[in-house]
């Protein structure tokens, strides 16, 4: 019943639908939407693996393109019945300018929110992330919180910043009439920081991790609590909101959502640990050795050496001013 042509009707876009989460929506989409006649991957930069997915009974169609290029979002979206939003500049350590962020994460939103609107297509799910809401830069904690729990939510970081705007933006799109006369429904998903296959971070800490001979150096104390979401529900959250958004327009449209699971609340070294210890790396408590005055002393040097190497290289390591902050205050929702 499920594979037969006639129930097959539907025609899904993903944006960035090659990154670490994309991917993971693809594939969750592939998997639990039976309805899916069509799913268009729309990336910068398409990745190998599209191809072995050609062989199924749904029409994988692969487009390299550009969101910040509205003809090519406009080409991509026409005739999609739901737009997965996930495409975004991912930059914490100034490898981007904040030019180059905000072109790709706000005029790339708003390429797309244009393309639903020209087009016809009703319904968009958006990737915010939990940086919208904070941690801010008083360092405030959230604690256990959800979408109603005041905070004061104030960032000067370009990547936080243009995802803010960006959700913003998408929120405020509901109810616009599309072409045909039909209404946008959108609604936007705030992960908080995503972990599992393909995580490029987790990576990078496991090869710092090899190089410093299996160890690793405790940096924030483990009182700091951080929520973290497997990649999966993330993605399997994203299908979910798509697949209901027709149903429950009048109650989803225009809604915000966090997007969290049961992953255990702990610091983010202790949690990268439940997988970085059993591949042999060790966290090595060095608080006393390194106290906070002097990782934010690091962290500055580190964005000043960036700043002055810039002419030259792109210096761009995991600790810098904001990360710090951000690792070091408590977020958990
Ligand atoms: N990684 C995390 O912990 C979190 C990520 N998010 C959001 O989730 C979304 C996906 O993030 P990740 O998968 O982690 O990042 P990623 O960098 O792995 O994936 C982003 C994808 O977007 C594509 N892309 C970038 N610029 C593009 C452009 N101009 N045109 C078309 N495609 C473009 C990239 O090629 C990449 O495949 C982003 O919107 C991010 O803000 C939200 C919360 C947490
Ligand atoms: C002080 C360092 C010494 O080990 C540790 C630095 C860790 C940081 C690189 C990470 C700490 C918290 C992470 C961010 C958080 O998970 C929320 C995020 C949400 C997003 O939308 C994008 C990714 C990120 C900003 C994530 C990036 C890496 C950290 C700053």
């Amino acid at each position: 019943m499920a594979d037969s042509a006639e129930t097959r009707k539907l025609v899904y876009l993903v944006t960035g639908g090659c990154g670490f989460l994309g991917e993971h929506v693809v594939r969750m989409l592939l998997q639990r939407e039976p309805r899916l006649y069509e799913l268009r991957v729309f990336d910068l930069h398409l990745g190998p693996w599209l191809e072995e997915l050609k062989t199924g009974p749904v029409q994988v169609t692969a487009i390299q393109g550009d969101v910040t290029q509205a003809h090519e979002v406009a080409a991509a979206v026409a005739g999609a019945h739901v737009v997965i939003h996930t495409a975004g500049l991912v930059d914490v350590f100034g490898r981007a300018s904040p030019e180059t962020i905000y072109e790709v994460n706000v005029q790339g939103t708003k390429n797309v929110i244009e393309a639903c609107v020209q087009t016809g297509t009703r319904f968009l799910v958006y990737t915010s992330s939990m940086e919208v809401v904070g941690p801010n830069i008083k360092g405030h904690p959230f604690y256990r919180g959800n979408e109603d729990t005041p905070y004061e939510a104030i960032h000067r970081h370009p990547y936080p910043c243009s995802k803010a705007q960006a959700e913003r933006l998408v929120l405020e799109a509901n109810g616009r009439k599309v072409h045909g006369g039909l209404s946008l429904v959108t609604c936007a998903l705030r992960p908080t920081g995503i972990y599992g296959e393909g995580h490029q971070i987790m990576r990078d800490f496991y090869h710092q991790g090899l190089r410093l001979g299996g160890r690793l150096f405790r940096a924030i104390p483990a009182s700091v609590e951080h929520s973290r979401v497997y990649v999966g529900n993330v993605a399997w959250m994203h299908v979910l909101v798509a697949q209901e958004l027709e149903q429950r327009a009048a109650l989803m449209g225009g809604q915000v959502y966090f997007c969290y699971d049961e992953s255990p609340y702990k610091s983010y070294e202790d949690f990268n640990m439940e997988f970085l210890g059993p591949c042999g790396l060790r966290l090595v408590d060095t608080r006393l050795l390194v106290p906070y005055w002097l990782l934010m002393l690091l962290a500055t040097l580190n964005a000043l050496l960036q700043w002055l190497l810039r002419p030259l290289l792109l210096y761009a390591p995991l600790l810098n001013p904001y990360t710090l902050a951000v690792a070091n205050t408590t977020f958990t929702v």
